[in-house]
């Protein structure tokens, strides 16, 4: 379980607090645009420590933890990928950093790349890939990675509705059907209805507790009716 407890986050003259748990599963991430959500996920990730509280998991201390050290990987909009590096490889470093994979290893990434429907076409290169393609390389490598936390913080914003869709349910199935725990922002409240078991609402300085999906659609707190009005 992943923990905030009493956290106080801070970005210039922003100011958010959480103070919540969230469980395995898929949780969305909504609010209004410049109400926090990047700045949650950076505290999670390990891109910006608090200015007060813990940030837990499974009771394990990790507030000032180095990114590479927690339980977390994230994916991002872009830059997920490394242009030099062929795809195989890409999701060949969740196994191996120094690329030095074993047959076992490389048979774990064409698995991987299988199941996020790419393959055979581990030998190219990143700029050889659709987006849609590439936003699946990165989630092949996500799904190799050994951690229980997987952030995406608008990772599939550019693809589209029905690109969203299908990496959405792709994420659902693979990594959420490995009972991980499965962060997701974004702008859309329907992806959330349609895809997320909770909500984390984040507006007005505060991330709130995560509230069952069709919970809180049926009976939205006024924060969300404003943001859903607007
Ligand atoms: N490096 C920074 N320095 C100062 N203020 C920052 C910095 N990064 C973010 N902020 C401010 O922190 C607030 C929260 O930003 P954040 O990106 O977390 O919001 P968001 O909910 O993810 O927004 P969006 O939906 O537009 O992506 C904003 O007011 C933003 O201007």
């Amino acid at each position: 379980m992943l923990t905030l407890d009493g956290v106080t986050l801070a970005q210039g003259d922003f100011r958010l607090t959480a103070d919540l748990r969230i469980p395995p599963g898929l949780t969305a991430v909504i609010g209004p645009s410049g109400g926090g959500k990047s700045t949650l996920l950076a505290a999670v990730a390990g891109f910006l420590t608090p200015r007060a509280g813990r940030i837990r998991w499974d009771g394990d201390d990790i507030t000032v933890r180095q990114p590479g050290d927690r339980p977390v990987t994230m994916l991002f909009q872009d830059n997920n990928l490394f242009p030099h590096l062929t795809i195989a490889q890409n999701v060949g470093l969740a196994l191996a950093p120094r690329l030095r994979l074993t047959v076992a290893q490389q048979e774990q990434v064409a698995v991987a790349l299988a199941a996020v429907g790419l393959e055979g076409m581990g030998d190219r290169k990143p700029r050889a890939l659709s987006g849609g393609q590439q936003g699946r390389a990165a989630l092949a490598r996500a799904l190799l990675a050994d951690r229980p936390v997987v952030l995406l913080d608008e990772a599939f914003a550019a693809l589209g509705p029905s690109l969203r869709h299908e990496m959405l349910t792709l994420v659902r199935d693979r990594l959420v059907g490995q009972g991980r725990t499965v962060i997701v922002v974004t702008h859309d409240p329907q992806d959330a209805r349609d895809f997320a078991d909770q909500v984390v609402l984040v507006a007005d300085g505060v991330a709130h507790p995560p509230r069952d999906t069709a919970v809180i659609f049926e009976d939205p707190p006024q924060a969300l009716r404003d943001y859903l009005g607007g």
